[in-house]
């Protein structure tokens, strides 16, 4: 279970949003939703644990986030919008990197595979840096087939994505909510994810 109670963010000195709350349960998704600047990708730092609130709170199964730390991280894949990946190692040397950082190394050929179900066999050799936005957004989201964690924050995954890839990451988010886990995610684009237990946040902006 996840849940924010009256958060209220910052940012310089503007105001960005007060009072902020929901509860998430396990097989439940959050949709945020609001206009640019409205304080999505802040929300989802915040419930990251990358950016204190100026009030307010974030637990994990009754908990503090700041009080579990290292191992609130273990529980979830964040993707951010800046995809988190190094242009100069490849697919699958990123993947090995994320797996190894996360203190879960990976079994030979899991990589491989997740690599395969974001639909980049063949590339996985290639240095990031010779692949299209689209293709780099595919790396990024390829940790969500490669581990699984009960908390997934996607901010904008869809974004650059064609519609195949569109299809591939739906999947992959409703598998996760069958299986029991939860999702926050922003998104611009009207994207279908079917979930008995669909929630959503208006940011005013
Ligand atoms: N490091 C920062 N310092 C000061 N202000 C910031 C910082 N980062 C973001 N902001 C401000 O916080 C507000 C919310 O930004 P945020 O990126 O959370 O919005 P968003 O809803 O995700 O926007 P978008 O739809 O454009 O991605 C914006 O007004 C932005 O200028």
């Amino acid at each position: 279970m996840l849940s924010a109670t009256h958060l209220t963010c910052v940012r310089g000195d503007q105001e960005i949003f007060r009072g902020v709350s929901f509860e998430l349960a396990p097989g439940s998704l959050l949709q945020v939703a609001g206009p640019n600047g409205s304080g999505k990708t802040s929300l989802l730092r915040i419930l990251c644990g990358l950016l204190a609130p100026e009030s307010g709170e974030v637990r994990w199964a009754g908990e503090p986030i700041r009080d579990l730390g290292d191992e609130y991280f273990s529980k979830l894949h964040y993707v951010g919008h800046l995809n988190g990946i190094k242009d100069e190692l490849s697919a699958l040397e990123n993947l090995r990197i994320f797996a190894g950082l996360s203190g879960e190394p990976i079994e030979e050929g899991r990589a491989a595979d997740a690599l395969r179900r974001m639909g980049l066999g063949g590339r996985e050799d290639f240095p990031v840096k010779r692949l299209s936005q689209g293709q780099k957004r595919r790396v990024a989201l390829a940790r969500l087939a490669m581990a699984d964690r009960p908390l997934w924050i996607l901010d904008e995954p869809f974004a650059a994505l064609d519609a195949e890839a569109v299809a591939i990451v739906q999947a992959l988010v409703e598998e996760h909510l069958e299986r029991g886990g939860l999702a926050v995610l922003t998104t611009h684009q009207a994207a279908e994810i079917r979930c008995a237990q669909a929630q959503r946040l208006q940011l005013a902006g």
